[in-house]
């Protein structure tokens, strides 16, 4: 995507730079201005070694300001990414159209992109961005970056391409968390840092498949009387660009905000930031009005259903509407941002028994109005627990009951219904008796072609406690397969009646994987 800049050279950029938002919140810790990191000075031609020439092997990707290489240094000790920006045209290049004057070696205009990116990141450091790990400067002392090296790609590709499984929502939330850190690390720093092109792109993925927040070439490092803020034009990407920020007087912390709940929006629906086949093509345009109407229903991406909780889609998106507010001041700090999300991820996180077959589950009452991307018919919708003289199993249903009752979405207006999880089940609550006499559909994500294998369901409690097998295929469209089968598992005596409940895979497994391996195993 293209840069936008406009001619604003005069006016004064604020960046929160006195902390006002951790004032008015009470907090009045300022963290100590952050030392320069130890970072490496290499040798051009170590990098030309270490990447091959800068073969197309080592190619990694292209963007605005060049191309990036990957890079195997000290005997394969270090693996690394290079970014070596292109050759730089006076005309094209926004830094060199706001040329300072006096030829300042301060301020962002005379910089290019990879002094800038090295100027802020030999500064910060944080877990969560793709740190600088140093620096060369070729023969016409022109600066190649070496940066940590991502393995798993960028996020916009994870979100957005057709041939891999989309993400669930428990690794959605989870990238989400870890990009605020990262944002709320910069905007923390002293002097603070502002990124000004946050973007899916921009979010890479490291061997841990941690989300990491990279691309420091248009950041902005500094207080309000720097030369280097006070000069520096409006820039981003047009989809994710606060269209508040106008002139350089205009950027605060807020930009990011705004451009992070794009991000946000974007990592909710499975939408693109711009997308010419939705009317309006905007994504803010698109899901602030649903999401003002409490249509939450509307906004989550439908290739993966819902999550266990369905507060965790209410709460994303009111999150990301609140940082895509149009008035700068009334968006939240990220501080507020990262807290928000640290509390929908304890809710997309399903307790431990759950996790342990790593899919969320969900009951769905009777009453509830269908939503638009589930593959069951009404007549199946009738979800209950039914307690069949087992003590054990009144609980389960009241562990239900209670795990829900703050948190009725239905209460919020729109048409979700309250919903209520099987993920809240514990093993003690079930008990070592436990009986699972059940009629169950288990929905699986799947692809149309694919030769479907019949899944294993194993249910056990902390030790294995019995096979259920053959259930039986339903239907299938192009959501995915609906199962129901039923049995009971050797050596119990009380039933719990599960009849028509719903399981909706939400599985980061491959789809064969998901499968060809048990789908639940309790
Ligand atoms: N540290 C890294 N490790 C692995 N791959 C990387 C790394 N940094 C960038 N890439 C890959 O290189 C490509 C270009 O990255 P770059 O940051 O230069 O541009 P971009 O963010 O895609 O676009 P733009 O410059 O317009 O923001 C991307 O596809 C990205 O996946």
């Amino acid at each position: 995507m293209g840069y936008l800049s406009c001619n604003a050279e005069s006016a004064i950029a604020t960046c929160d730079p006195y902390y006002w938002d951790l004032k008015r919140k009470g907090r009045t810790r300022i963290s100590k201005p952050n030392k320069a990191v130890k970072i490496r000075q290499f040798s051009y031609e170590e990098l030309v070694a270490a990447t091959n020439g800068f073969s197309a092997e080592s190619f990694l990707g292209k963007g605005s300001h060049g191309s990036v290489y990957k890079a195997i240094l000290d005997d394969g000790k270090l693996v690394a990414a290079v970014k070596k920006t292109k050759l730089l045209n006076p005309s094209t290049t926004s830094f060199q159209n706001y040329h300072h004057p006096n030829n300042c070696t301060n301020c962002s205009n005379c910089t290019s992109p990879a002094e800038n990116e090295i100027e802020i990141l030999s500064r910060v450091q944080h877990p969560r961005l793709v740190n600088l790990l140093g620096f060369c400067a070729d023969s016409k002392d022109k600066k190649l970056l070496v940066v940590e090296f991502m393995p798993n790609g960028c996020l916009y590709d994870i979100l957005h391409s057709n041939s891999r499984s989309p993400p669930g929502w428990t690794r959605r939330v989870r990238f989400a968390v870890q990009i605020a850190k990262a944002v709320q690390a910069l905007h923390s720093s002293n002097p603070p840092v502002i990124h000004r092109d946050i973007k899916s792109s921009n979010v890479l993925i490291d061997d841990n498949w941690n989300a990491r927040l990279g691309d420091f070439g248009l950041a902005l490092r500094g207080h309000v009387e720097d030369v280097r803020v006070k000069c520096t034009p409006p820039a981003g990407t047009l989809g994710y660009l606060d269209p508040g920020y106008l002139a350089p007087g205009d950027l605060s912390t807020k930009s990011d905000v705004f451009s992070f709940g794009i991000l946000l929006l974007e990592i909710i629906s499975g939408r693109h930031a711009i997308d010419v086949n939705y009317s309006p093509p905007s994504v803010v345009d698109w899901a602030v009005p649903l999401i003002k109407h409490g249509d939450f229903s509307g906004i989550g991406d439908r290739r993966i259903g819902y999550p266990a909780d369905l507060a965790v889609i209410r709460q994303l998106s009111v999150l990301a509407a609140r940082c895509v507010r149009s008035s700068a001041e009334k968006r939240p700090a990220m501080a507020e941002v990262v807290e928000c999300l640290k509390i929908v991820a304890k809710k997309v996180h399903a307790p431990p028994i759950w996790n342990s077959f790593r899919r969320q589950a969900r009951c769905v009452e009777s009453s509830r109005p269908l939503m638009k991307w589930e593959v069951y018919d009404r007549s199946e919708e009738v979800v209950k627990i039914t307690k069949l003289g087992s003590r054990r199993n009144s609980k389960v249903s009241s562990v239900q009951g209670a795990e829900y009752g703050s948190e009725a979405i239905g209460s919020i207006g729109g048409p979700m219904g309250r919903s209520k999880s099987v993920g809240y089940f514990s093993h003690k609550k079930m008990g070592s008796d436990s009986n699972l006499g059940a009629n169950k559909s288990v929905l699986a994500r799947r692809k149309p072609g694919l030769a479907v294998k019949m899944p294993v369901v194993r249910l056990s409690k902390s030790r294995s406690m019995g096979v259920l097998q053959s259930p039986r295929l339903v239907r299938y469209n192009s959501r995915g397969y609906v199962f129901e089968f039923g049995g009971k598992i050797p050596g119990t005596s009380t039933e719990l009646d599960m009849s028509k409940l719903v399981i909706s895979v939400d599985d980061d497994r491959s789809e064969k994987e998901m499968l060809e391996k048990p789908l639940v195993s309790i």
